[in-house]
């Protein structure tokens, strides 16, 4: 039996407009914008993208820089509204997008933690449950109650991926956050990964690192300049796109 769609990517494109105008006030902003004296030039960072994810897969995006992986991402996260096309989602989505994007610098720790846990829907009683497995991960049980901006970047992320990680959401969404940390917190947050796909969640992950790609990914989509280039099985083009 085939398995159930979490993500279906339709006729995705995307368009950003572009001024390359420098204004000295607000005011003459608006004042040009009215009069439209304001050169708008559009720019479509993905065009006409179709792709599916079903449950359990876990999909790769590749692509040199600009290629559209992290507009794709925020259109599935639903962080931006595709120009054309739809995109629908099937189920609860855990997005490791901005890490630490959601903390209140101010705060310690662990403040932080029932700060984020709300943000991403869970009650406090919730949290309490899981908050000696994110101490534990993160390994910070000495700085919990340190406020969050005296923490090194690598702290900030570890905390960040321990609270976004709790549970197991049908789909999760990493972009690129593995590239922070050191290289043996990477391992552990990649163990933790393969525990979740293997626990049956869905994954969608952008990494420049096509050693990882290949380590967690069964299936590929390639984009190029905005375009879908590839979708498939990830050996093969992983191999094709290391050789081009
Ligand atoms: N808010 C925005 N306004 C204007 N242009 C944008 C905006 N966001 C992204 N772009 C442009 O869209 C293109 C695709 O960007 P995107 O961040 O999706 O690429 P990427 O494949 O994730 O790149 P990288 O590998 O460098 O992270 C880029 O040319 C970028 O400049």
């Amino acid at each position: 039996m085939e398995k159930k769609i979490m993500i279906k990517v339709d006729n995705v494109s995307m368009r950003f407009n572009l001024s390359s105008e420098k204004f000295d006030s607000f005011k003459e902003y608006v004042i040009k914008t009215l009069k439209k004296q304001v050169s708008v030039e559009e720019f479509w960072a993905l065009q006409d993208v179709s792709f599916e994810l079903r449950e359990g897969e876990a999909l790769g995006l590749i692509g040199l820089n600009g290629s559209g992986k992290s507009t794709m991402l925020k259109t599935i996260a639903g962080v931006l509204k595709p120009t054309k096309g739809s995109v629908s989602v099937n189920g609860s989505v855990a997005p490791l997008i901005e890490l630490g994007a959601g903390f209140d610098m101010d705060l310690t720790a662990a403040e932080n933690v029932y700060l984020n846990g709300a943000l991403l829907g869970y009650p406090r009683k919730e949290m309490e449950k899981h908050y000696n497995d994110i101490v534990e991960f993160s390994e910070l049980h000495d700085f919990m109650n340190v406020p969050v901006k005296n923490f090194s970047s690598g702290m900030v992320s570890r905390l960040a991926f321990a609270i976004s990680t709790i549970g197991t959401p049908d789909i999760l969404i990493v972009d690129e956050v593995l590239s922070v940390g050191d290289f043996r917190f990477q391992e552990k947050c990649e163990q933790r990964i393969q525990a979740m796909i293997d626990k049956g969640t869905t994954i969608l992950f952008v990494s420049h690192s096509i050693q990882q790609v290949r380590r967690i990914c069964n299936k590929i989509v390639w984009l190029d300049h905005g375009h879908m280039k590839r979708w498939g099985d990830a050996d093969e083009i992983c191999d094709e796109y290391e050789r081009s």
